[in-house]
């Protein structure tokens, strides 16, 4: 098996509200896919599609090799799945309910749960009703990680919890993946996804906008820059640069942004004697914000590989 999701036109209207339109996609075995856009943009639709938690207008969709609604339950037992609007039974403590999920999947060892639990800083002893929102969130990632399944399916897994808990999260993916795991993880967030996700998909408005690894992403973005010269240089210097730059009156500054790889900065920049040299990564936000924004509606990819 190549992909662990395969998605073909995948349609979900709710009456007249479109949830999400023709959506084409496939996720490799391994790979971890970042799934990312704006609130309303189709990302729990698409989640809730794969697990047969609703079913598709039209399209189909093809999980670890299974349909969905007619493997259901030979699916489910091989994924692990976080809600976007994860709840549990509050009367039961954490660790009652953890034990009692975990038979439910033919056993976990404690252990394992214990280990997660004390990595996400969780108290299983407190009822669950009494949780914060995070810790709460915490239970919902322990249980979905517990059993060490094929497939992790996570909806806005970071919702709710604090940055040093979020690293956290972001290493049990990493761990999760260099074991042959496969994540297909929503997100609003580009700097955690970006973390941990060998490609990234951007929805907006129920349609695929986007579709690339984050290095072409990268490679493909904005980075500012301002060098400084020791002696005055010419602006036609600079014409073969991708970008947009400014060099000063005097001749001896030039700032501005430049698009994609730097070499033809760095080549022109030979030619002189610099003195001082800043430039920033990639902002990749600012590309996310563009698609958020109002791109285009075909997806964009470029790398060459199939959507
Ligand atoms: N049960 C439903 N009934 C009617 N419309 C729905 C239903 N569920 C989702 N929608 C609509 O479908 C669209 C996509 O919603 P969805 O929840 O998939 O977005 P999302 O990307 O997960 O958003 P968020 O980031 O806010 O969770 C929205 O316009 C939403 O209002």
């Amino acid at each position: 098996m190549e992909n662990a999701i395969e998605l073909q036109e995948l349609t979900k209207t709710y009456g007249t509200r479109r949830g999400l339109s023709g959506l084409t996609l496939n996720v490799r075995v391994g790979e971890v896919f970042g799934f990312l856009g704006p609130n309303g943009a189709g990302k729990s639709t698409t989640i809730r599609l794969l697990l047969d938690l609703i079913r598709p207008t039209s399209g189909s969709a093809v999980v670890l090799g299974l349909d969905p609604h007619a493997d259901g339950s030979r699916l489910r037992a091989q994924v692990g799945y976080l809600a976007g609007d994860f709840v549990c039974d509050g009367r039961q403590n954490v660790c009652g309910y953890l034990r009692f999920l975990a038979a439910l999947r033919g056993g976990v060892p404690q252990k394992r749960i214990d280990g997660l639990a004390d990595r996400l800083g969780l108290d299983q002893s407190v009822r669950i009703k009494k949780l914060s929102k995070g810790n709460r969130q915490k239970v919902g990632l322990v249980q979905a990680f517990m059993h060490s399944p094929p497939l992790l399916v996570l909806d806005e897994p970071t919702s709710g919890l604090d940055p040093l808990v979020q690293q956290t999260f972001l290493d049990l993916v990493a761990e999760a993946a260099a074991g042959g795991q496969t994540v297909f993880m929503s997100s609003h967030v580009m700097s955690e996804v970006e973390a941990v996700a060998d490609r990234v998909g951007i929805i907006r408005d129920g349609r695929l906008v986007a579709l690339d690894t984050v290095a072409a992403l990268r490679a493909g973005a904005v980075r500012d820059i301002e060098v400084t010269f020791a002696d005055p240089v010419t602006a036609d210097s600079f014409a073969g640069v991708d970008g947009r730059l400014h060099l000063d009156a005097a001749g001896t500054t030039l700032t501005g942004q430049v698009t994609g790889s730097p070499d033809a900065l760095v080549k022109a920049l030979a030619a002189y004697t610099v003195t001082g040299l800043r430039a920033t990564e990639p902002a990749l936000e600012e590309l996310f914000h563009s698609y958020y924004e109002g791109a285009g509606a075909a997806p964009r990819t470029t790398t060459g590989q199939p959507a």
